[in-house]
């Protein structure tokens, strides 16, 4: 069974994640993907450049990811161009690595994919796991740990879907608003919930 994890900018997708992976269970990462489909020489980080010009870039040839960052988070043509070379590489990756681990016989393979939803994914998944939190909590939470004001944060919720329409297409919702501990558990209750529908299988 593929699980997508998925949710909005800062609800806790990589949070629960880690959880998942302490658990034992193969994560494929597209944020970690999409890092790995830039590195230095690679057809993708040329392709960016040639849109967005050398700007983007840092004097040593990395991805200037703040930069980057800056112009399509504010931009949706911007950001839909920068979708338009990345996304396909991204894909192509996770395939692969999705594959890789079933070829070693996990039963369970977690993708977290922020925009399962904007990028039409779902078929790629068995299971859609939605992370879930409150506007406030969420823009609180990402302006802490992206040190941005509140402004900046607004502009990186809005380019994605509303939370509701998210929660709306899941199989199963975690509302990541209390404590660790208490998202913890309401994830091992649904994998349990999960492990005995696939023995009913
Ligand atoms: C613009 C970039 C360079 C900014 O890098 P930065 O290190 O600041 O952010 P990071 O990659 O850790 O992403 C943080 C979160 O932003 C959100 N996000 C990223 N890209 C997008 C996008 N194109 N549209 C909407 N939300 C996005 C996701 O929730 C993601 O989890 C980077 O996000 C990027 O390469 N984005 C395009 C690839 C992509 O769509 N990634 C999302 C997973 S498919
Ligand atoms: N239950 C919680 N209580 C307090 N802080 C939390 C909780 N869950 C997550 N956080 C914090 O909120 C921030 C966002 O969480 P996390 O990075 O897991 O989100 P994400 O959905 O993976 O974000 P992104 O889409 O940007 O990759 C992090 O700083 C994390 O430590």
């Amino acid at each position: 069974m593929i699980i997508g994890l998925t949710g909005s900018i800062a609800s806790g997708k990589s949070t629960v994640s880690k959880m998942l992976a302490d658990l034992g269970y193969p994560i494929v990462d597209a944020d970690l993907v999409a890092r790995q489909v830039v590195e230095p020489g690679s057809d993708t980080l040329q392709q960016i450049v040639s849109v967005f010009g050398e700007e983007v870039l840092h004097e040593n040839g990395t991805l200037n990811r703040p930069k980057l960052g800056e112009l399509i988070f504010n931009d949706p043509a911007s950001r839909k161009r920068l979708n338009d070379v990345i996304h396909p590489a991204i894909r192509k990756e996770m395939i692969r690595q999705r594959d890789h681990y079933v070829q070693q016989g996990f039963d369970i393979v977690i993708m977290d994919i922020p925009l399962l939803f904007e990028s039409k994914l779902k078929h790629f998944v068995d299971k859609i796991l939605v992370v879930s939190v409150t506007e406030e909590n969420q823009l609180q939470r990402l302006m802490e740990r992206n040190g941005l004001s509140e402004k900046e944060a607004r502009a990186r919720i809005s380019s994605q879907l509303p939370m509701s329409l998210k929660e709306e297409g899941a199989d199963a919702v975690i509302y990541n608003n209390g404590t660790i501990e208490e998202t913890s558990h309401q994830l091992r209750h649904i994998l349990e919930q999960w492990h005995t529908d696939m023995g009913k299988l």
